[in-house]
């Protein structure tokens, strides 16, 4: 694995009127690996999130990507940059087949498809990479969870990005279907693609991260292995609701 940063993140701060939403965060995103954020409700997950993605930018502090400054990026910039993202709620186009809606999606980005034909090619090959070639003519809508979040990689695979950022990828999964989304999300990792993902579901953060980081209340807490995240007694205390003697009760 590189060493060199892919994403870096400047002291960011966000303030929402009155509310300061985000205060202070800095970290860096490793080229090639699997970074997540995790944090209690209304830590400020989200909101980091769009910064880096361009929804809106920091009240202050800058966001590097290679080495360039994207802090005034907008969203619809990034797949440019070979960046895409998946959202927390599914935004499938509901009526087209699951086909069709990665079709649709390799037309844009970088390496955005010149014809008809090679973006039905460049889909069919994304749809057996995610599993979802078998289902390629049930139109989004009928599928259930699981499929819809599988379609939103297949979706965000098909604009060949570099970075992809998953935010709550297995919201709503039960156990097997999250061990099934993990596979995936480790096999878009091997093929090359840096992640960063937002996630609540610790077991696939545990499994999938090499590094943890954790907000509470805007701020930047701890950030490590899962392994040091998870035996920290201010994280056990404040994310997961116990004192580290309870934890071992
Ligand atoms: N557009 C906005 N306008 C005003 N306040 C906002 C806005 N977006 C988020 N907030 C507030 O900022 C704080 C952080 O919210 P955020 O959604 O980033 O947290 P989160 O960690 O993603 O939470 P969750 O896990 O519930 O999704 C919350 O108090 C939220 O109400």
């Amino acid at each position: 694995m590189a060493e060199s940063p892919i994403i870096e993140v400047q002291n960011i701060t966000k303030r929402f009127k009155g509310l300061t939403a985000v205060k202070d965060v800095s970290f860096s995103i490793r080229e090639g690996g699997i970074t997540g954020m995790i944090g209690p409700n209304g830590a400020g997950k989200s909101t980091t999130f769009n910064m880096i993605c361009g929804y809106y930018p920091p009240t202050e502090g800058r966001i590097f990507y290679k080495g360039e400054d994207i802090t005034d990026k907008k969203a619809f910039e990034y797949t440019n940059m070979k960046i895409a993202r998946t959202f927390q709620i599914m935004k499938p186009l509901k009526n087209l087949s699951v086909l069709d809606n990665v079709v649709a999606s390799s037309y844009f980005g970088h390496a955005g498809a010149k014809s008809v034909r090679e973006a039905r090619e460049r889909a069919m090959e994304v749809l057996q990479f995610t599993g979802l070639f078998e289902k390629r003519h049930v139109l989004s809508k009928d599928m259930g969870t699981p499929d819809q979040k599988r379609l939103e990689m297949a979706r965000a695979l098909a604009t060949k990005p570099e970075m992809l950022f998953l935010d709550e990828n297995m919201a709503g999964l039960n156990p097997a279907e999250t061990e099934e989304a993990i596979r995936l999300i480790r096999k878009i990792n091997e093929s090359g693609v840096t992640i960063f993902l937002i996630e609540h579901i610790m077991q696939a953060v545990v499994s999938l991260c090499e590094e943890v980081i954790v907000l509470h209340h805007g701020e930047k807490i701890v950030e490590g292995t899962p392994e040091q995240v998870m035996n920290d007694p201010y994280v056990m205390e404040v994310y997961l609701g116990m004192k580290k003697e309870d934890a071992h009760a």
